[in-house]
């Protein structure tokens, strides 16, 4: 289905005393597989950093909720554990960023796959700051969402395994991307909460000029 998406002008530019002028948004990625923390951390972020967090999966979770055509099609793609097209993920975004007059934008859950990455990348000719990645072992992270207790229908030990294939075989390749330019910025999330965010802390107190050492292992470039 053909959407009417947005340029990034359009977007991110806002009409000041009768001139255009650019806005700069800053944007920064929090990637992690699912129930490494992103959400409890995204909001501590926000709340000391002042970024506004948008959280993708609950943008997706709105669409349901709304009854529309795309929120059914959404369900079922997310009750299989599987990623939604990245055409409708990404006009959702930026509908909910274009509601939100921020320069500081959070995005929690995204990008999950080279195509999220893609679609992004073409609508907004942007490129996020850096992308914190939450780096959790796999029992930790299934045992924290059996008892996340949020009812979500995608929280069941079948489709929790199906979610951590697709993050394993579609998101770490784009960690991978942004390992290449030196934007991953990761910390250990298998500790407590107050630990995670204090690896975090350091990260959002750098200067953007603070670089990461540069990553030991090969890196597979996505094609983009
Ligand atoms: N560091 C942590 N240690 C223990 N439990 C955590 C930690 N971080 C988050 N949790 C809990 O684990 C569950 C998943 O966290 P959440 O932030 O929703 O992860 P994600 O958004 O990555 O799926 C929630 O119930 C949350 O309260
Ligand atoms: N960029 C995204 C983000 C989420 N989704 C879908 C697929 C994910 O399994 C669900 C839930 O995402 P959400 O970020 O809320 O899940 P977790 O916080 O990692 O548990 O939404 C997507 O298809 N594309
Ligand atoms: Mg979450």
């Amino acid at each position: 289905m053909p959407y009417s998406l947005l340029s990034a002008d359009e977007l991110f530019t806002e009409d000041d005393r009768g001139s255009a002028k650019q806005k700069k948004v800053k944007i920064v990625f929090v990637i992690g597989g699912p129930g490494s923390g992103k959400g409890t951390q995204c909001k501590r972020i926000a709340q000391q950093f002042g970024y506004t967090h948008l959280s993708v999966g609950e943008i997706l979770r709105q669409e349901i909720s709304s009854g529309s055509e795309t929120g059914s099609m959404i369900q079922k793609i997310m009750k299989e554990g599987k990623l939604v097209p990245s055409d409708v993920t990404v006009r959702l975004l930026q509908q909910a960023m274009q509601g939100i007059n921020s320069d500081k934008f959070l995005i929690d859950g995204f990008p999950r796959n080279e195509e999220n990455v893609k679609a992004f990348e073409d609508l907004t000719k942007m490129e996020p700051e850096f992308v914190l990645y939450l780096d959790c072992p796999q029992d930790e992270m299934e045992k924290r969402l059996l008892s996340r207790n949020e009812g979500r229908e995608d929280d069941n030990v079948e489709t929790i395994r199906k979610r951590f294939k697709v993050f394993m075989e579609s998101t770490l390749p784009t960690i991978e991307y942004y390992e290449s330019k030196g934007k991953i910025r990761k910390v250990d999330a298998g500790k407590s909460v107050d630990e995670v965010f204090e690896s975090i802390k350091v990260i959002f107190s750098q200067g953007k000029d603070n670089k990461v050492p540069p990553s030991r292992h090969k890196c597979k470039c996505l094609i983009l």
